[in-house]
């Protein structure tokens, strides 16, 4: 058995008392004297000031740099946003703009600006100049130098009395240092036995465009003359040439492979021929009375046999008259060079520029190895080749007598309303008019086969002319005309450009061109050098609206008869209000630029890429 557990008694005591030290009492301050305590406590001011100063210039430059920094996130972010901006949101956003824009302007108003926009593209064309001129950035300041001098009397005029010449002949000039007019050949200093033959063909004072082009083309000047029809520009272009031959002869005669001096460029082998001829009789007046010497000209034109003139390449050289291929073929064969050429002259200018021999205008100036002087002739000068025009000119002049494009004075225009059936059997009363000899065009070469044949069956003397001709054909049909043999010559629209025949009487457009300058051109073989004629146009419901609307406006500007059919037509133009000005690309008064049938035209060419003419010379 176990022992119960002993329980030992506690002692209760008081709690023990808890000890403090002196030093550890928190209420104790040490006692610190008032002098010292005063300046602690400036010192402490003081140094508190300083300290302010320097955190209030510390948290204004952290306050400027968080703010570059937000700046600089703020253009990253823009610099990121612009990078993102696709070109197609900016294309929305300029379209957009001219919506707006677009919305405010008025139908004429936006016409134009469409026109301009056209114009400036077609404007984008290259210069007129050789490709190693371009290529080389060759560009001449000055114009040619030149020997002549207008006579004192002349140099002697007031500005103001140039200025009365003009307006009486008007004529309007535009250029720098214009040369001035002379309306009298023998003060122009032409050599005496020229002023006498050309008297003997009535030819005794000069016509505006002479008076002014000659003096002009003689100074040495670049020039651009537009003149009606008939009004003498051949004479104007090819007596300059004629004189600088002279001159250069006269200096050191011309020995075999030398030469040309000058070229004329003409758009078809016709005119180039009649030019040539001209160029023949001027130069054999001036040989004939033995004090001049003799001036050798060659007819470079395809469809000839150049062997016949071997014995003008066996002599010196001085004037070419030419159709382009032919003549690009030629210098090609180095046959002759434009080495020491100084004149290039081209009629029917704005055809030769538009009627696809641009390129081949281009490829006749690379054969030149200097400076040229240039000078563009017609009738029909839209603004946008005298525009494209001057720019490849050295200070140009232009002398422009009458508007560029407009119809001669002295046709007397009749417009008839014929039906297409009813045309060939008018044609034979139409024919009674007048007296022979009349021209009849057609823009169709079957047609023209046509008409020849049913006049010749109705016993009418009747030749016929065409691209398709042979040029024994072309050349019989123009010269049996020419001298009387035939009463009537059939043509096709390609045979009007310049041709000048003996006193035309009736011109008969038998279907009328679409191109109004084709028109002008083809009336214009009658009313020339001062006489009247009359031409009669058939149109009917074939005729473009709009070829009728060119012609309404045409007949107006010349004061002739507008019949009651053409006067019916409404110009949709003039509904839209604004100003209605000349189309720049074909002169044409009754359209705009952006339905000109002459651009359509020449755009489905391009896009055929086919020439007019097999030779490049001929229509
Ligand atoms: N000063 C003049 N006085 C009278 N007749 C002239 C004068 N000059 C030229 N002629 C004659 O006028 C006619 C027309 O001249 P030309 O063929 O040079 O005209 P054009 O202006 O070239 O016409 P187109 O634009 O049709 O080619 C010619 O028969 C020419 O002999």
């Amino acid at each position: 058995m176990s022992e119960p557990a002993y329980k030992r008694p506690r002692i209760q005591r008081s709690p023990s008392p808890v000890y403090k030290l002196d030093d550890e009492d928190d209420s104790y301050e040490p006692y610190v004297p008032v002098a010292q305590r005063r300046q602690a406590k400036l010192a402490k001011l003081t140094s508190w000031g300083a300290n302010a100063e320097k955190d209030k210039a510390k948290r204004l430059q952290e306050e400027q740099e968080e703010r570059d920094d937000e700046e600089r996130e703020e253009e990253r972010r823009r610099e990121k946003a612009r990078k993102e901006r696709t070109l197609l949101m900016e294309a929305q956003e300029v379209h957009h703009r001219k919506a707006t824009e677009d919305a405010k302007k008025t139908a004429a108003e936006k016409e134009e600006e469409a026109d301009a926009e056209i114009l400036a593209a077609i404007a984008a064309r290259r210069k007129l100049a050789s490709d190693l001129e371009l290529a080389k950035g060759v560009q001449y300041m000055e114009p040619m130098k030149s020997s002549w001098r207008p006579p004192k009397f002349v140099r002697d005029r007031t500005p103001e009395e140039n200025r009365r010449i003009w307006e009486k002949h008007h004529i309007i000039v535009e250029g720098e240092d214009i040369p001035p007019p002379i309306d009298n050949f023998t003060d122009m200093k032409v050599p005496d036995p020229l002023v006498k033959f050309l008297k003997s063909k009535r030819i005794t004072k000069p016509t505006p465009i002479q008076l002014q082009g000659i003096t002009t083309a003689f100074s040495g000047r670049d020039m651009i003359g537009i003149a009606f029809t008939g009004s003498g520009k051949t004479l104007a272009f090819c007596l300059p040439l004629i004189m600088l031959a002279l001159e250069e002869e006269a200096r050191l005669p011309f020995i075999r492979g030398e030469g040309p001096v000058g070229v004329i460029l003409c758009p078809s082998r016709e005119l180039a021929t009649q030019t040539y001829e001209n160029v023949l009789t001027w130069t054999a007046a001036l040989t004939k009375d033995g004090r001049y010497p003799q001036l050798n000209t060659l007819l470079c034109i395809g469809g000839i046999s150049m062997g016949e003139q071997s014995h003008v390449l066996n002599k010196g050289l001085h004037i070419v008259v030419a159709t382009p291929g032919r003549l690009i073929d030629m210098l090609e064969k180095k046959r002759f060079t434009f080495d020491n050429c100084k004149y290039l002259c081209m009629d029917e200018a704005d055809r030769m520029i538009d009627l696809g021999f641009e390129e081949d205008v281009r490829n006749i100036m690379s054969f030149f190895k200097r400076q040229r002087q240039t000078l563009l002739f017609s009738a029909t000068m839209p603004r946008k080749i005298q525009d494209f025009a001057q720019q490849s000119l050295v200070k140009p002049v232009l002398v422009n007598v009458g508007r560029a494009g407009a119809a001669n004075l002295d046709v007397l225009q009749v417009v008839e309303y014929v039906k297409q059936e009813a045309k060939m059997v008018y044609l034979l009363e139409c024919l009674q008019k007048t007296p022979p000899p009349v021209i009849i065009f057609s823009e169709n070469k079957n047609e023209v086969d046509d008409i020849q044949e049913y006049l010749l069956l109705k016993g009418v003397e009747a030749v016929a002319i065409h691209g398709s001709k042979s040029q024994e054909e072309r050349q019989y049909a123009i010269k049996s005309f020419k001298s009387g043999a035939k009463d009537v010559m059939v043509a096709s629209g390609v045979a009007s450009k310049g041709l000048d025949f003996n006193d035309i009487q009736h011109v008969i457009i038998f279907s009328m061109p679409k191109e109004i300058e084709d028109y002008v051109h083809q009336i214009g073989r009658t009313g020339r050098s001062g006489k009247t004629g009359i031409a009669t146009t058939f149109v009917n419901m074939n005729t473009p609206e709009q070829t009728l609307l060119d012609l309404k406006y045409l007949l107006m500007e010349a004061g002739q008869k507008v019949p009651p059919f053409l006067q019916s037509i409404e110009d949709p133009r003039a509904a839209q209000g604004g100003m209605l000005k000349g189309c720049p690309v074909c002169g044409g008064l009754g359209h705009g630029i952006s339905n000109c049938p002459k651009l359509e035209d020449t755009q489905r060419r391009q896009m055929a890429s086919h020439r007019i003419s097999d030779d490049r010379g001929g229509y």
